[in-house]
């Protein structure tokens, strides 16, 4: 049961590695319904939400759009170079007050990384991410993953091998989770979401990430 359902108990912040945070109900469900209005926007063509293609020829079972640079597997770019070509849309600077108010709960200190790149995901029913690093950024900065609609589980692993050790966690809608300092490229993945969990005030079906992060990239012309 969601804790906004009515949970006997608030669910507690959580350290999961060491820089790794969990910070369940970061987000009020009107800070969810912003973010979730703001989605719906970027989703939409030119440049818009798509699938993405692997080196090797598979499909992503996630759909993705990003903001401020364009993810391409494996790189950064200015436009989307493995689809229309069109330019990637701005990140907008309410989404960097975003992540720096997540890193400052997170570690208890105040937070200036020049957020620029949000990557945000699609999870429809049987969408899952393999346990990979998030190593195309050039800046050590902590990644902000925030969670919206289903319940999904996150495996957090460490920084060698996508084998064990790794912890298992349920990140619902509203969760932040940040992972900066030693775990900053320890693997991660999201094996299975949990159709159907999604609070009903939401109005999504499925679940959708967003993940923040400092691309240490020159700024854009
Ligand atoms: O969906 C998630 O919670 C994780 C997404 C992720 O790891 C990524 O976008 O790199
Ligand atoms: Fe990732």
């Amino acid at each position: 049961m969601n804790a906004t359902d009515g949970a006997l108990f608030p669910r507690p912040a959580a350290l999961i590695a060491p820089g790794a945070m969990h910070l369940p109900e970061h987000l009020d469900p009107g800070a969810q319904h912003d973010l979730l209005a703001a989605c719906r926007e970027w989703a939409r063509p030119p440049a818009g939400l798509r699938t993405v293609r692997m080196p090797d020829g598979s499909r992503m079972s996630v759909t993705q759009v990003c903001l401020g640079h364009h993810w391409f597997p494996y790189g950064y770019a200015r436009t989307v170079v493995d689809g229309g070509g069109e330019p990637v849309k701005p990140f907008p600077p309410w989404l960097r007050d975003l992540a720096r108010a997540a890193v400052a709960t997170a570690y208890g200190r105040p937070c200036t990384e020049s957020y620029d790149i949000a990557l945000i995901n699609f999870y429809g029913a049987g969408a899952r991410m393999g346990l990979h690093r998030d190593s195309d950024e050039k800046s050590p900065a902590p990644v902000v993953s925030l969670s919206l609609g289903d319940t999904c589980v996150f495996r957090f692993g460490n920084t060698e091998s996508r084998g064990r050790p790794w912890t298992d966690i349920e990140l619902r809608s509203g969760d932040a989770f940040v992972f900066g300092g030693p775990s900053r490229f320890a693997y991660h993945g999201v094996p299975r979401t949990r159709p159907g969990t999604a609070p009903p005030h939401l109005g999504l079906n499925g679940r959708l990430n967003i993940t923040l992060r400092v691309s240490g990239l020159p700024e854009r012309p």
